[in-house]
């Protein structure tokens, strides 16, 4: 399943928009609220799917009955680009454990990259949603390495993939790899270029959040 959250136009349009405005996203501050906030929303949406139990609420005056979160889930990111995004999930799913995954692409004299992939540290995910986010699903290379490892951790009840911005590529990649998964994605773009940037896109995530990185 893929979910577009600026499909019906909202403030996600324009979070996105100033995501990718030369003009704008260099201001790191806002770069990174704005993930945040795509991750807010995402969190959001992704909490009408979740499994609920009957809950009784106490009141200074009476109680009543509610529901609650019956699973906490797993909100896991790939470092560093993801922390963002995964900031804006976990804003939301406050009670959620986490995880992390450390990844990075290394590439050759002939500037191609394979994904290396170093640090794992994640709790159980058996029998919990699982949530992974990672902010540019460009070729989906880091995702599907992430999600393999991760899913050494146990059997989630449902799989959520949450990117800002991905490309069509990457999706059908991820929904090929995964096609239990379901994508929530801000926006996506049609073409990766040679060097497997998402185009327009938006750059370097990493870089825009945190300053740029020396090649590995
Ligand atoms: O779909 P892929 O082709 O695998 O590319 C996507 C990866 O690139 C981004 O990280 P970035 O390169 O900005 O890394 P950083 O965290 O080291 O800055 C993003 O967060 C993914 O992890
Ligand atoms: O477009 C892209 C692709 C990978 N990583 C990024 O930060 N941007």
């Amino acid at each position: 399943m893929l979910t577009i959250l600026s499909q019906n136009f909202s403030l996600v349009n324009e979070w996105i928009n100033e995501l990718r405005n030369v003009d704008i996203q260099h201001d790191r501050m806002r770069f990174r609220r704005n993930m945040e906030r795509i991750g807010e929303i995402a969190a959001f949406e992704i909490s009408k799917g979740l499994e609920y139990k009957d809950v009784e609420i106490q009141t200074p005056l009476d109680t009543i009955k509610s529901r609650e979160i019956a699973v906490q889930p797993v909100i896991t990111t790939i470092l560093r680009a993801g922390v963002p995004l995964f900031e804006g999930i976990l804003n939301y799913l406050d009670r959620a454990d986490c995880g992390f995954v450390a990844a990075y692409r290394k590439h050759d004299a002939n500037d191609y990259f394979s994904i290396k992939q170093d640090y794992l540290t994640c709790p159980s995910i058996e029998g919990r949603p699982l949530i992974v986010a990672d902010p540019m699903l460009a070729t989906g290379a880091s995702l599907i390495e992430a999600i393999k490892d991760l899913l050494t951790n146990g059997n989630p009840t449902q799989l959520h993939i949450v990117a800002a911005i991905a490309s069509r590529q990457g999706v059908e990649t991820i929904q090929n790899a995964y096609p239990e998964a379901h994508i929530w994605v801000g926006a996506i773009d049609e073409q990766l270029t040679s060097k497997g940037y998402i185009t327009p896109g938006l750059g370097d995530a990493g870089d825009l959040s945190y300053g740029e990185k020396l090649q590995r």
